[in-house]
């Protein structure tokens, strides 16, 4: 257990400090009452069953009080519970905010090597399990305390010498609690480790089904999720040994035995030599035996506890990456979108360049368009323009300054993506294309549509602009799935327009359709296309072809067919032309520049 973690989980709390507070006093008020119980019973056999005062009336009295008594424990116990339990889900819904909140600022990189299932844990299981410490470990810990101190005030008032006797139980139960903790926090530990595991193969699994089935992987997947299921079982069963051994049980059974030793010992004493009298012995055994419910309920909390640091330490972790910033630019003037790469080397992994020696300018409103085989480094390029990455050498500027002096809103507020397989979010058609932004009016989500032609369908659709989009937009063709992105880029008015074009062979309607589109959301923007179908680029202004990380050939259409190098071929062999000339060139990437399948890159 970190101080660090204790400390930020406790800020998180501080912020309701008032009501924490009040809850604790309801719950002393509680407490007390609860206590009270078994000093009037004391008092009814003491001073009139024993002592033979029958004052019905006085007796009547403290029945009255003990019945009040419980009654405002009860009232005092649900009211404190409540507010701790509102208190605790207030907790962890701030902090699952914090936590979202960052993860959508954390730099694209770190989901390169992060699985997804592993993050959804963090927010779904870790922020359970904190919960429950402030839930349950917070109410029962300070409770458990309370009601101590108060059973010990209550049994030193009734009798000092057996007071004395029950104090050698708490060093023996700390005892027993180190030993606990020392062994379960290993397992815990581990139980967590493997949660993670199982969401992330979750998750990975439920996003592949489609290959999984094609490629008939559901017996070897499952044998798969057996081995981590298995392994989870196992260290559960572990687990459960360790609580089991050491806690209610364990407890209970020692306090068995000690009651029933005070009975035979003091029970004996006060019936032969009336050492203590008949009250403060009831009293006692009463007092003794709710001395070890709230010991009990700290052990039952302290893996809870354990449980929710180890949690809070993971979801701290992720808090404590660095995240990029998220202040609205504003004021910003709106860029020309003149886009300068100089001599920029870039590598995921040190070492590896996978951009070298890169230098290009686009100018203001031009079409730049970038070819090449699959992994030359055309998405990596756009990645670095986007801020997702940074080069390791030379510098990227917009109208000649470096982006790395732009906030990362500033940069991407005047840019629009059109991605390959476009991404549509749960939503209707109309939020897909605003993205709730104020500033898009729904006239301009109309128009904009309009614009890139897609309001034909659109207005075929049962609702029309209302038409909720499922699945990613999977009941969508993709061809209309671009047109509704385009509509978004057009709506945004970027400067600069990153296009990554579909590498799906689609008919030539459609591709007629994302023509004009495109055609229409690159006017008077700088635009940088990944080309797959070189027949879309021919009227770009600048085509660089990539290869291996480096530009190999540069000019626009006509130059690069004249100059018969690697795009002359590239093209031939797409258009069919000279086919069987290149046909041993580059014979897998026929039909299109092929798109390496899961290569793990944000655009
Ligand atoms: N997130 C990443 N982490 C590590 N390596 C990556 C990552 N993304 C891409 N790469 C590697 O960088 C190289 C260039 O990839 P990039 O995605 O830029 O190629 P591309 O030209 O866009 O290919 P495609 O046309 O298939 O999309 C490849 O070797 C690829 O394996």
């Amino acid at each position: 257990m970190k101080s660090s973690t204790t400390a930020r989980l406790f800020r998180y709390a501080l912020v309701y400090k008032y009501r924490i507070i009040a809850a604790m006093l309801i719950l002393c008020c509680a407490v007390g009452a609860e206590l009270g119980g078994p000093y009037i019973a004391k008092t009814i056999i003491d001073k009139h069953l024993s002592a033979g005062d029958k004052d019905i009336g006085a007796v009547l009295g403290l029945l009255g009080l003990y019945i009040g008594l419980l009654l405002t424990a009860g009232a005092c116990n649900f009211t404190q519970s409540y507010m701790l339990q509102a208190t605790a889900l207030r907790i962890i819904k701030n902090m699952r905010m914090d936590l979202m909140q960052h993860i959508s600022r954390i730099p694209v990189r770190y989901f390169d090597n992060t699985p997804i299932g592993q993050v959804v844990s963090r927010i779904a299981n870790d922020t359970e399990a904190i919960r429950d410490l402030f839930m349950s470990f917070m109410a029962t810990f300070v409770v458990s305390l309370v009601q101590l101190t108060g059973i010990y005030v209550a049994l030193f008032i009734l009798d000092a010498r057996l007071a004395l006797i029950t104090l050698l139980l708490p060093p023996l139960f700390v005892a027993i609690m180190y030993v606990h903790l020392k062994y379960s926090q290993v397992y815990i530990a581990i139980m967590r480790a493997r949660l993670s595991d199982m969401n992330a193969m979750f998750n990975e699994t439920i996003n592949v089904m489609p290959v999984i089935q094609a490629f008939r992987r559901e017996k070897a997947t499952t044998l798969e999720f057996e081995t981590l299921n298995h392994d989870r079982y196992i260290n559960q069963v572990k687990q459960f040994r360790v609580f089991s051994m050491s806690s209610r049980n364990i407890v209970g059974t020692i306090g068995g035995l000690l009651t029933a030793l005070v009975i035979w010992y003091f029970g004996h004493e006060s019936l032969t030599k009336a050492a203590i009298s008949f009250g403060v012995f009831y009293a006692f055994i009463d007092y003794l035996g709710r001395l070890f419910n709230p010991i009990i309920g700290i052990f039952d909390q302290l893996t809870n506890a354990q449980r929710a640091f180890v949690s809070a330490d993971k979801v701290f972790a992720i808090m404590d990456l660095e995240g990029t910033d998220v202040e609205e630019a504003k004021g910003a003037p709106r860029p020309d979108g003149i886009v300068k790469f100089d001599n920029v080397t870039f590598a995921y992994k040190d070492g590896e360049n996978v951009l070298k020696g890169i230098s290009f300018e686009a100018r203001k409103g031009e079409t730049l368009a970038l070819v090449g085989h699959t992994g030359s480094g055309k998405s990596s390029i756009m990645n670095l323009l986007l801020g997702f990455y940074e080069p390791q050498q030379g510098i990227i500027s917009i109208d000649g300054r470096d982006i790395r002096t732009y906030s990362k809103q500033e940069l991407r507020k005047h840019m629009g993506i059109v991605l390959q397989d476009p991404f549509l979010f749960a939503g209707d058609i109309k939020f897909n294309v605003s993205l709730y932004n104020k500033n898009i009016t729904i006239d301009r989500v109309k128009s904009a549509l309009r614009e890139v032609g897609a309001a034909s369908f659109i207005e075929q659709l049962p609702n029309g602009y209302d038409e909720q989009v499922v699945e990613r937009g999977s009941t969508l063709s993709s061809g209309q799935r671009q047109l509704i992105s385009f509509a978004r880029a057009l709506a945004f008015d970027p400067s600069i327009l990153i296009l990554d074009e579909a590498t799906a062979s689609i008919d030539s309607e459609t591709e007629g359709l994302i023509q004009q589109a495109l055609k229409v959301v690159s006017e008077g923007r700088t635009t940088l296309v990944i080309a797959h179908r070189l027949s879309t680029i021919r009227e770009a202004d600048q085509i660089l072809v990539l290869h291996r990380g480096e530009i190999v050939e540069r000019g626009n259409h006509r130059e690069l067919m004249e100059l018969q190098g690697r795009y002359y071929k590239m093209y031939q062999l797409q258009t069919g032309e000279g086919a069987a000339r290149t046909a041993g060139d580059s014979a897998q990437h026929s039909g299109g520049l092929p798109r390496a399948s899961g290569v793990p890159s944000p655009l």
